[in-house]
Formats: C-alpha cells, sequence, structure tokens
C-alpha cells in the first residue's frame, strides 16, 4: 500500500530534516534526483543528453530552486540550459549563481522584447528549440490556477517534460486542475506522494511519478491517504481454501432490480458470483430472469425468505417506493454489513428514520456517485476528499465516492484513493456491478474499507480489461464497453490482480 502525504505534513517533516540536515543539502539531493530521472528522459527522447537543450521554467520558490539546481547537474553531463524565469528578483539566489558559473543562461521570461502575450523573445526562442522542459514553477505551495505568464508558456511547451514535485497547475491538495497545467511525462517527487498525485486529473497530468529519497521519509507521519497497488489487491483477494465450502468463503445476499430494472439485478448477481467463490442468494422480483442468467444463485422473490446471508448488497433497480424502503430496511436489520448502493441511498437520504434500523455493531457501506452524494449531504465539492471523509464520520460509514477517481472514506477517517488511468467505467449499469463485488468481499469478512478499494481497483481493472481485449498490444487503443463486457472480464481482471 503506497501513502500520499498533505503538503503540511510534508513541510512539518522538512523541519524535521533542517535540524540535523542544512536546507541547502536536502535541496541539492531533491535538485539532483530531478537531474538523474530527466536526464534518463532526454536520453530516452532525444537519444542523448550532451549537447542537447534543456529549459527550466523556473517560479518564485524552492520549486523554482530544485529546477535550477537540477540545471547546474545537467550541464554538467553536457547538456545547454536556459532558465526561463517567471520572477528574476525572487528566483532562487545560490540556485541562480550555481546555473551561471556552469554556464547556464538566465533570462527574464518576459522579457525584452514580449510577443503580445507577454513573453520574452529569448525564453520564446528557448520553449521552440526545447528538447526536454524541467517544471519548476510551483510545488508545494501553489495556491489556484497558474498566473497568466506561467499559463501562457506552460501552454507553448512541446518538448517532454520532468516536473520537480508536481506538476505546475494542479493542486497539491485537490489534485484538481483550473486551467492551464502542465502534462508531465514523469514527476519527480520527495519523500513521498502528495494527494495531487492521485487525486482526479493530478493522477494523469503528473506522469510516470518516481519518490525521491531526501531523507524526509523518514519523519513523515501516518498518510493522508492510500492507495493499493494492483499486489495488495491480488493478495488480500478471498480465494477457497482445502479446508472451504460453498458457506464458509460467506453468502452474499443481493437485493436488487424490479419489474422496472431487472437488468441491474442480472448485473450484480453476476459479479457477486464471480468475485469469490462462496455462495449468492437473490431477493426480489427479478429471480427467474436472475436464475437464467446464472443458475447457481439461489433465487427467492422476497428478501424476509432469503435465508442465512453473511453480508447484503442491496439497492440497484429496487426503486424508491414503499417496498424497496422495506427491502433495505430489513438488510439494515439484520446485522450483517450491508453495501447499500443507488436507490438504498436515495431512500436514507428521503427518509432518514431508516437509519433507526440499523443495527450499530454491522458496517454499512454508501457507495454514491456525485448526485446520490448531493441527496444524502449537498454538493461534494471540489475537495472530493474532505467531503468523502466528512460524511463517512457523520453518518458512521464506508463511504465510496464514485467517479474517475474512486474515494473510499472510512469513519475513523482513514481514506484510499483510486485513481483510474481511463474512463471506460463510465457505462450504464457499471455501479451494479461494482455493489455485487463489495457484497461478495464483505461476506468472505474483508474489512470494509479494504473490499471497497479492492473492489474499486479491480472494477477499473475489469473494464480495462474489457475496453482494450485480450488481444491489445504495447499501444492498444480502447472501445467502449457496456456493463455486461465490464462483468465478462471481472475474472480476468482477478486474475491478473493475483498474479501481480
Ligand atoms: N523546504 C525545502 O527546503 C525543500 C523544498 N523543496 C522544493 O521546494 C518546493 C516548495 O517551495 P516553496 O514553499 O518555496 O514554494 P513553491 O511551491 O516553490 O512556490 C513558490 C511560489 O510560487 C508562487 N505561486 C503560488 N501559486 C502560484 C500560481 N498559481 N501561479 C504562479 N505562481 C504561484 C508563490 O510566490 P509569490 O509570487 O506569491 O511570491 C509561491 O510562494 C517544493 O515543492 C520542492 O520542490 C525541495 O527542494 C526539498 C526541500
Ligand atoms: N469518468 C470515469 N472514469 C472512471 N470511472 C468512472 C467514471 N465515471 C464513473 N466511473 C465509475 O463507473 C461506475 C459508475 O457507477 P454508477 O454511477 O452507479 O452507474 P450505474 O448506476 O449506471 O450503474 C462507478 O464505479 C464509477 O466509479
Ligand atoms: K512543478
Amino acid at each position: 500500500m503506497q501513502g500520499a502525504w498533505t503538503p503540511d505534513q510534508v513541510r512539518d517533516a522538512e523541519r524535521s530534516v533542517f535540524t540535523s540536515t542544512p536546507e541547502p543539502v536536502v535541496m541539492r539531493r531533491a535538485a539532483f534526483a530531478v537531474a538523474v530521472h530527466g536526464a534518463r528522459l532526454l536520453a530516452e527522447t532525444a537519444g542523448a543528453v550532451a549537447g542537447r537543450h534543456v529549459v527550466l521554467l523556473v517560479g518564485a520558490g524552492g520549486n523554482g530552486g530544485d529546477a535550477l539546481w537540477a540545471g547546474v547537474e545537467f550541464r554538467r553531463r553536457g547538456a545547454g540550459v536556459t532558465a526561463l524565469l517567471l520572477s528574476p528578483d525572487k528566483a532562487h539566489p545560490a540556485g541562480s549563481a550555481a546555473l551561471r558559473r556552469a554556464g547556464g543562461v538566465l533570462v527574464d521570461a518576459a522579457g525584452p522584447g514580449a510577443d503580445t502575450a507577454g513573453v520574452g523573445a529569448a525564453a520564446a526562442g528557448a520553449l521552440e528549440r526545447a528538447d526536454l522542459v524541467v517544471d519548476g514553477i510551483v510545488g508545494l505551495s501553489a495556491r489556484g490556477s497558474l498566473r497568466p505568464l506561467a499559463a501562457e508558456l506552460v501552454s507553448r511547451v512541446a518538448a517532454p517534460v520532468v516536473a520537480v514535485d508536481l506538476p505546475s497547475g494542479v493542486d497539491p491538495i485537490t489534485g484538481a486542475v483550473d486551467g492551464p497545467a502542465v502534462d508531465a511525462d514523469l514527476t519527480v517527487t520527495f519523500g513521498g506522494r502528495k494527494p495531487g498525485h492521485v487525486l482526479g486529473t493530478g493522477s494523469v497530468r503528473s506522469g510516470a511519478v518516481v519518490v525521491a529519497g531526501i531523507g524526509v521519509a523518514e519523519h513523515l507521519p501516518e498518510p493522508d491517504l492510500f492507495v493499493l497497488d494492483a499486489a495488495d489487491v491480488g493478495a488480500g483477494w478471498p480465494v477457497p481454501r482445502p479446508q472451504d465450502d460453498k458457506y464458509s468463503q460467506g453468502v452474499v445476499g443481493v437485493a436488487a432490480g424490479s419489474a422496472t430494472y431487472p437488468g441491474a439485478a442480472v448485473l450484480a448477481t453476476g459479479s457477486a458470483v464471480q468475485a469469490t467463490s462462496g455462495m449468492v442468494r437473490y431477493a426480489g422480483s427479478a429471480a427467474d430472469l436472475v436464475r437464467s442468467h446464472w443458475p447457481e444463485v439461489v433465487a427467492t422473490g422476497s428478501i424476509t425468505d432469503a435465508g442465512r446471508v453473511q453480508a447484503w448488497a442491496v439497492g440497484p433497480g429496487i426503486g424508491t417506493g414503499a417496498s424497496g424502503r422495506e427491502v433495505l430496511r430489513h438488510a439494515l436489520e439484520s446485522g450483517r454489513p450491508v453495501c447499500a448502493d443507488a436507490d438504498s441511498i436515495t431512500l436514507l437520504a428521503e427518509d432518514p428514520t431508516l437509519w433507526d434500523a440499523r443495527d450499530p455493531d454491522a458496517a454499512v457501506v454508501l457507495t454514491p456517485h456525485a448526485g446520490e452524494f448531493q441527496r444524502l449531504a449537498g454538493e461534494v465539492g471540489a475537495d472530493r476528499v474532505a467531503a468523502a471523509r466528512e460524511v463517512a464520520r457523520r453518518f458512521d460509514v464506508v463511504l465510496l465516492l464514485k467517479g474517475n477517481t474512486t474515494v473510499v472514506a472510512a469513519p475513523d477517517g482513514r481514506v484510499l484513493v483510486n485513481p483510474s488511468v481511463h474512463a471506460w467505467p463510465a457505462t450504464a449499469g457499471s455501479g451494479d456491478v461494482l455493489t455485487g463485488l463489495i457484497g461478495a468481499l464483505l461476506a468472505a469478512g474483508i474489512d470494509p474499507w479494504l473490499a471497497c478499494g479492492y473492489a474499486a481497483h479491480a472494477h477499473a481493472l475489469a473494464a480495462e480489461l474489457a475496453a482494450f481485449g485480450p488481444e491489445a498490444g504495447d499501444d492498444p487503443v480502447g472501445a467502449p464497453i457496456g456493463a455486461s463486457a465490464l462483468l465478462r472480464s471481472v475474472p480476468a481482471a482477478i486474475r491478473a490482480l493475483r498474479a501481480s
């Protein structure tokens, strides 16, 4: 499991480091890492480092300082270096002097000879001739969208980019991008990832993230966010042991679908069937259709005679009327963990007295998309992590907030995020598949917070495998999928996760 730390956590850790190691030494370590990884990228993309042209975008603070010192290292490796200073009077003094001594060229990005967009002639020419751009505009202390000159320079970058610490234009805390932002091939960060690397557009804009050790990691507290690796999910995924039978692996009950939405029942039970080897019961008006698709499911018409289960997955397609409410009430009263999705969330939002049915010792997982979240607790807002964390605490639930980045918050404040590289899961019925996965993992006894993280990871991978097809090559081109195709790829996703 990887962590991500907020800028405040990183600054505190840096302060601890500075009690024993001088600040300039720490900065030189950071800059060295940027140069080593940047040089590798340059060699790959331009065939060599010596004789190539590296352009540094240098902002007003420590991020620009890192870039300037990295420029010194590029000079040592024989590259030409031009530093474009966005705030010449604030550019890191020691870094500027060192780069000048090393034979680098430092120019004011805004002049002389500024064009109508405010970019100086030397800066514009340097960017056109760049083989590699080092983005040191802004890092941990970024606030708001990029200012006009920074935004203009960023929009002119055509060469490969190594970002220092964070791609400029990405919010370090939320990963949000509002306006132009660096699109990095590689981001070299220090001590640990930041939320901006794993959330929202930031996860895409960061490119490959390299975490360089500069002595800070040892001083970091518990991460603010966690990200599961494929190997974590594969290792934790429940599979039958020699002593197991169908009951010992957990029986999941699925209450989904209706005369209007029978497909939700087929999708949710189908994913539960394929998620684990335990048993799946179905309760609802789509019992015949479920049996015809999944003969292994024990299906009944009503939740009251469904039989014993270890967890319930309730909601997709059950409707928001009286019968849906009774189904949800029954599941909440069962004393078993419940994954409440879709109509269940709307029901809870419309009638908070339903919470009274809940057994306080049994976990409840809510899996809203942004619209369902709004019904329950108002607009999600830009800080999706803070929103999910607050609602998880308030309702004492594990809250899985759907979207391109899935956020899973536990009532104790722990947050897992699953950055999705692709948007292929954005298809109708895909959430029903996720509900079945979570239900099956809850029934298997997996910690609800992890169950959501495992399910989100496998779900995104299944969509990717379905979209690219088994024959996908090195540079695959995807095709749109429906939730049925996603569902069919669940076993392949689990296999791939277990193999990693
Ligand atoms: N601490 C250390 O020793 C170490 C730190 N390290 C490095 O330092 C970085 C943190 O440095 P930092 O704190 O100086 O701030 P940083 O992110 O460079 O921002 C600088 C300035 O940019 C400006 N600005 C803000 N928003 C803006 C916007 N939207 N668009 C344009 N400009 C904007 C604003 O300046 P202003 O113009 O407002 O005065 C702000 O003060 C960190 O990410 C890492 O790379 C490593 O070397 C390891 C050791
Ligand atoms: N842009 C996106 N990129 C990646 N995943 C997405 C995106 N949009 C939605 N998803 C995922 O697709 C699923 C959609 O669920 P949901 O909105 O409940 O759909 P439905 O109700 O049609 O089943 C969720 O797992 C969500 O995280
Ligand atoms: K940067």
